[in-house]
């Protein structure tokens, strides 16, 4: 490429590029995926390679994320925060590997000794411990200065106040990302279209769009975690390596990722590389590659820094999920609350060994932006386990037969009006006894996680509604077994096991018969506050927004949902049927671990925050043994401070191996 033609692609993809990250970085709403970032991106920094004279300081390729927002105090970092390079090919990691010794003048035949950690998919802050006090917590803003989210920090469960120990140092500043695990950014993306509120791209925008918040208690209700990995300015402390490092953040209490391991060499960092690959779905939380730090610090700093990322480390990327199908229908779906959702029935494809036939297309807005219609050829995309979505439209491949689905006029179920609400991204069918709506409630009524009435699903549901059987929930409890072999196909044994499930509803825990009325905004985790707060139905029903709001996590938006809730006739009446057919919640006692069915667990150590004996007792109950022996059939091992010889036979057999801190996500995801 000329001179000129250079220099104007390069003001060009400036431009672009300044404009995406703005869009990710400030606004958290991102219009492009990393990897069709990480192309323009790329494209920069060939063209600016090509032509040296071109560049100028304030270039993306130099500078790191984007500026903190106004409404935060601002802090400056002691030490800036870097971003890193990427790799993307086993012939990027040799480049880099190459460069490093050549930088260090290293003897012919002598490796480098790296450590090598997942790179975990959420933001980056700093948490600054003075005398082993937390005082400072910070984004990384465009890398000298953040933004003060301290209170918002305090609330993430895995970061302590206080680190542990004798004698803390004057000073400890340590990096990491917070994150949330992927269950949790499922359950709040179902949560947001429920609401009408737009779904959040990726685990990494849901984190920060949670730890951005003015009202940290908005903050608090999103299970965020962290894990740290890298210092800052330290005074009072000295540490020779990156691994000495981790062990120390470990023994202070900080959360540390139990997969950094050390290696040598870029054989060493490739084997670690295909390790992760094949890991990656099996893990809790989102990874987008691995990260490769030279280990010893003096080398480090005898390496130094570039404006924008540090020459001693490098971030090798995944390839992404993606696949290109065809959307071979469009069919709008309601929901429990109304809201009417389009999802696309995609011709079958395999996305990284997974076969995909549908995919979200969440709103009419979403649909419009990225000119999604019935017909076309389409890129998708698979983060982790969620629900793949359009990356966008292959537009070459239009034959001129496709076609948009225009919100529908009324609801594909009952005919009522359809709604767009302002402020709202979603449309909701405004009928008050919009069948889909009322199956949708049933559904989750006897869903698993709520009253769980096993074997009763969508199938059978339907049928009893179709037959009107039920009109709502407590109709449930009303039905016999004559009422069953009405069904097609419905044999005596079947029908008592439906009429066994029912039964067995009716002394389920308080916490999941309020999830179970599907009291808009309530959730899995705002049940259980309430029924440790309120103990009883009744009481629940007679709290006013006044005593609602005095439980911490509780906000204005979601007491006045439940008083809301409580107040309507219908629903009271509801309840009150279902109390005289015999449903009785029982009150739970401190519940431990969540459902692990067929996985089996190892400990080798002591669990943080839930005792021996009692994790040792949930492991058991579900199958798995706690501080047994390891074999092939052991799905995880948790690592404790004193795991040994444990945790290398595990890594031998391939066995995945948690921190106690990502053990703890696994539980709060899959409670
Ligand atoms: N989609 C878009 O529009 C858009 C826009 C801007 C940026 N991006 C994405 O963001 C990337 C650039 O973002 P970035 O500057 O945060 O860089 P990065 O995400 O490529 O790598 C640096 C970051 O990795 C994180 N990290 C995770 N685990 C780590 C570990 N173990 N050790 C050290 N760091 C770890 C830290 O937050 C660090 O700041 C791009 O490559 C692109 O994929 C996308
Ligand atoms: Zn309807």
């Amino acid at each position: 490429m000329d001179r000129n033609a250079a220099e104007r692609r390069i003001a060009e993809l400036r431009a672009e590029i300044r404009r995406h990250d703005h869009l990710y970085y400030v606004l958290d709403r991102p219009e492009l995926t990393d990897a069709e970032y990480d192309a323009l991106y790329r494209e920069l920094l060939k063209l600016e390679e090509e032509h040296p004279e071109l560049v100028t300081p304030d270039s993306p390729s130099r500078r790191v994320g984007g500026a903190p927002l106004e409404k935060f105090k601002q802090v400056t970092h002691r030490i800036p925060m870097l971003s890193l390079e990427n790799a993307f090919t086993d012939g990027d990691i040799a480049e880099f590997d190459a460069r490093v010794k050549r930088a260090l003048a290293l003897p012919a035949g002598e490796e480098i000794a790296y450590v090598c950690e997942p790179k975990l998919d959420g933001l980056a802050v700093e948490l600054v411990y003075e005398y082993g006090t937390l005082t400072v917590g910070s984004t990384r803003g465009d890398g000298v200065v953040g933004e003060n989210v301290t209170q918002n920090l305090k609330t993430v469960k895995s970061i302590p106040l206080r680190l542990e120990g004798e004698n803390p140092p004057e000073l400890l500043e340590v990096r990491g990302e917070v994150f949330l695990p992927l269950a949790a950014f499922q359950r709040l993306n179902a949560q947001r279209e429920e609401e009408g509120e737009p779904p959040f791209a990726n685990p990494r925008n849901a984190a920060a769009g949670s730890l951005r918040q003015l009202d940290s208690r908005i903050t608090a209700r999103r299970p965020l975690t962290m894990f740290c990995y890298a210092p800052g300015e330290i005074r009072g402390a000295d540490f020779g390596s990156q691994g000495e490092f981790l062990s120390a953040l470990r023994q202070r209490g900080l959360p540390v990722t139990s997969l950094a391991r050390q290696v040598t060499g870029v054989a060493g960092v490739l084997a670690y590389y295909r390790e992760m690959t094949e890991k990656r779905d099996t893990l809790p939380y989102e990874i987008d590659g691995v990260v490769v730090k030279v280990d010893s610090f003096p080398l480090q700093r005898e390496l130094g820094e570039k404006s924008r990322s540090p020459r001693w480390a490098v971030a090798v990327k995944f390839p992404p999920r993606q696949a290109v199908t065809v959307i071979e229908d469009i069919v709008p779906s309601v929901g429990r609350t109304g809201v009417i959702t389009p999802t696309a029935n995609l011709r079958p494809v395999e996305v990284s060994g997974v076969t995909v036939s549908r995919a979200t297309l969440h709103n009419w807005e979403e649909m419009e932006r990225k000119d999604i219609r019935i017909g076309d050829t389409v890129v998708i995309e698979r983060a982790g386990d969620v629900i793949p979505a359009v990356v966008k439209v292959l537009t070459e491949k239009r034959s001129g037969s496709e076609r948009f689905l225009p919100i529908p006029a009324a609801c594909p179920e009952c005919g009522s009006e359809v709604v767009k609400i302002p402020d709202e991204v979603a449309v909701r069918c405004m009928g008050l006894s919009c069948p889909a709506q009322i199956r949708e409630s049933i559904i989750h009524f006897a869903s698993r996680n709520a009253m769980d009435m096993e074997g009763l699903g969508e199938k059978y549901i339907e049928q009893l509604l179709r037959l009107g059987l039920v009109g709502n929930v407590a109709d449930l409890y009303t039905l016999t077994r004559d009422d069953f072999m009405k069904f097609d196909r419905m044999g005596e044994k079947l029908a008592e096991n439906l009429l066994n499930a029912i039964e067995a509803s009716k002394k389920r825990e308080l916490s999941r018969f309020i999830f179970a009325l599907g009291i808009r905004h309530v959730g899995e985790h705002t049940a259980k506050l309430l029924a440790t707060a309120f103990g009883s139905i009744d009481n629940l029903a007679r709290a006013t927004e006044a005593e609602l709001l005095s439980i911490r996590e509780i906000g204005p938006q979601v007491a006045q949902s439940i008083t809301t809730f409580f107040h309507n006739e219908g629903n009271r009446e509801t309840i009150r049927r279902m109390v005289e057919a015999g449903v009785e919640p029982t009150v739970e006692e401190k519940k431990v671990g969540g459902k692990f069915t067929g996985k089996t667990f190892v400990f080798t150590g002591t669990l943080i925050r839930f005792s021996r004996s009692e994790a040792q007792k949930m492991v058991e109950s579900e199958g798995g043994h706690a501080a047994g022996s390891v074999s092939k059939k052991t799905d995880y091992v948790v690592a404790g401070d004193e795991a040994g010889s444990k945790l290398d036979k595990a890594r031998q057999l391939g066995v995945t191996v948690l921190a106690e801190d990502e053990f703890l996500q696994m539980l709060e995801g899959e409670q």
